[in-house]
């Protein structure tokens, strides 16, 4: 399938804080049923390329569009609303809910009963509720957490926490996932299983972009791949064109890989 169609993409964007240029007009086009990586080293932009095409970074110049429609001027709720959802660099689960409660926030939108629900339960609100703990227990057994519902943030080790996130990122079925280092902290069989998850998630028409350190990941996974470095881009292509690649081997792939 032709998935630019359904694509999410970005046409010069610039970016700066205080004069120092951060992205210096990116051209970039996440397709429907791929999954693209985003690569480079450290400060390169990836980060922020994710903040501007989540709403919360406004680029100076440029346009972002997904489905054909503009998204420039939109909030980070709206565009989510659009079903555009991120995970992370840095876990975000809310300390005092359980790992399932967690979880459940990614479907809240769906959520219309309302506050009054709390006191004076209706037949709506119950079957709400109901709708999104299922959905947030497929998503947590999707990502090999089934049992951990009860637990507490406080009570996993860093690698489930980050799974924990990405279950939340993914339970409302997302059309555009942007996953911020999903491997981190995770141990081998965990990337393992995360990678084959992954995978099963990529559907036609779903946009996967992953930011990832981890090369076995992003060469097995992606179809496709940006390399950025000093907030441009100096590749894209397969795994086997990016490996190839004089300049990235150069500036990355040559001090980073394996
Ligand atoms: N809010 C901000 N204010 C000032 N500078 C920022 C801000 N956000 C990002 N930057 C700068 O933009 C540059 C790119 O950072 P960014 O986090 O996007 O890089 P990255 O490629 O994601 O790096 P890493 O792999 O280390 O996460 C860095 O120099 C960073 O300091």
């Amino acid at each position: 399938m032709d998935g630019t169609a359904n694509a999410l993409t970005g046409r010069g964007l610039a970016l700066s804080f205080g004069g120092i240029e951060v992205l210096k007009g990116l051209d970039v086009e996440f397709r429907a049923g791929e999954i693209t990586g985003l690569i480079g080293p450290n400060g390169a932009g990836k980060t922020s390329l994710f903040n501007c095409l989540t709403g919360a970074y406004r680029p100076q110049k440029g346009a972002i569009t997904y489905l054909g429609h503009a998204l420039d001027g939109l909030s980070p709720a709206a565009r989510a609303g659009k079903g555009i959802v991120r995970s992370f660099q840095h876990v975000a689960l809310s300390p005092d809910l359980s790992v399932l409660e967690n979880v459940m926030i990614g479907v809240a939108r769906n959520y219309h009963a309302g506050w009054l629900h709390a006191f004076l339960p209706t037949r709506r609100g119950t079957d709400e509720m109901a709708a999104m703990r299922a959905a947030a227990e497929g998503a947590l057994s999707e990502l090999g957490l089934a049992g951990l519902e009860h637990k507490l943030p406080s009570e996993l080790p860093p690698g489930m926490l980050r799974l924990v996130e990405i279950a939340r990122a993914i339970v409302g079925q997302p059309a555009v996932l942007l996953l911020d280092e999903p491997a981190a902290g995770l141990n081998n069989s965990e990337t393992r299983d995360l990678m084959r998850t992954l995978r099963k998630l990529a559907t036609s028409d779903l946009v996967m972009v992953v930011v990832e350190h981890d090369m076995d990941l992003v060469m097995s996974i992606c179809d496709r791949i940006y390399v950025l470095n000093f907030g441009a881009i100096v590749a894209c292509g397969s795994p086997q064109e990016v490996r190839a690649n004089q300049e990235v081997v150069r500036i990355y792939l040559g001090d980073d890989d394996d």
